[in-house]
C-alpha cells in the first residue's frame, strides 16, 4: 500500500546524517571570520568559533526534535468542552532562510477541539521546534497549523504570525518598522466566517511585533 506521507511528518524527520563535526564548523567560521577581513587569530575572535556554534546549536536545535511527538498526549476528560482554545503573542525568534538572520515576533494559535485538548504548553513547543529551523514565514505559519491539525485532528485550527524580518530592516531594503503578517485556517476557520471573526477579535486584530 502506498501511504503518502504527511509534509509536517517529512520536515519533523529533518535529517541530521551526514552532518558535518563541530570541528568542521568552527573551521568554517573561521574562513568567515577571514572573509569579513578580521584575523581569527586575535585575541577577541579566538574563540568566537566555538561560541558561534554553540549558539547555531540553540538558533536551530528544532532539527533534532520531532513536533509529532510533542502533541502525542492529549486529554479527553473536558467536560464537553467545545469552544476556542486560544494561545496569544506567543514570542517567536526564527531564522530566514535567505540571510540567516533573525526573524523576531510573535504568533497567535487556536483550535476548535473534536474531544480531546492538548496541554497547552505543547501548542507554543510545535512552535518552537519549527521557528528553531532555517525559514520563512509562510512556511512556518502552514507547518504549524498543519502538524496541529493532523496529529490532534480537531475542527479547526487557526495561525497567524507578526513578524520583523532583520534581512528588510538592518540590511537590503532597510525598512524598520515594517512587519510581515501571515495566516494559516484550517477547517472551521477557513469554512465558518463567524468562526473565524471570533478568533480574530480575540487576538485583537494584527499589531506591530516586536522591534527586529
Ligand atoms: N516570502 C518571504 N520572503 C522572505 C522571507 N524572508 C525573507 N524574504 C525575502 O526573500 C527574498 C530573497 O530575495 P533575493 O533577491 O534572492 O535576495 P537579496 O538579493 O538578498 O534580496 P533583498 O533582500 O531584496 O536585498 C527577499 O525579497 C527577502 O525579503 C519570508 O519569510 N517570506
Ligand atoms: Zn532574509
Amino acid at each position: 500500500m502506498n501511504i503518502q506521507t504527511p509534509n509536517h511528518i517529512i520536515d519533523a524527520k529533518a535529517s541530521l546524517e551526514g552532518r558535518p563535526s563541530r570541528e568542521e564548523a568552527e573551521a568554517a567560521i573561521r574562513t568567515l571570520l577571514r572573509w569579513t577581513g578580521d584575523d581569527p587569530d586575535r585575541e577577541g575572535l579566538v574563540d568566537t568559533p566555538a561560541r558561534v556554534a554553540r549558539a547555531y546549536e540553540e538558533f536551530f536545535a528544532g532539527y533534532a526534535v520531532d513536533p509529532v511527538e510533542l502533541l502525542a498526549r492529549s486529554f479527553e476528560e473536558t467536560d464537553g468542552y467545545d469552544e476556542m482554545v486560544v494561545l496569544r503573542d506567543i514570542r517567536i525568534e526564527s531564522h530566514c532562510e535567505h540571510h540567516m538572520v533573525p526573524i523576531i515576533g510573535r504568533a497567535h494559535i487556536a483550535y476548535l477541539p473534536a474531544g480531546r485538548v492538548v496541554g497547552i504548553s505543547k501548542l507554543a513547543r510545535v512552535l518552537e521546534v519549527y521557528a528553531k529551523r532555517l525559514q520563512i514565514q509562510e512556511k512556518l505559519t502552514a507547518q504549524v497549523a498543519n502538524c496541529i491539525n493532523d496529529v490532534l485532528k480537531p475542527k479547526g485550527v487557526a495561525v497567524v504570525v507578526e513578524a520583523a524580518h532583520q534581512c528588510m530592516t538592518t540590511r537590503g531594503i532597510h525598512k524598520p518598522g515594517v512587519t510581515m503578517v501571515t495566516s494559516r485556517m484550517l477547517g472551521a476557520f477557513r469554512d465558518d466566517t463567524s468562526t473565524r471573526r471570533e478568533f480574530l477579535a480575540m487576538i485583537g486584530g494584527p499589531r506591530a511585533a516586536a522591534e527586529g
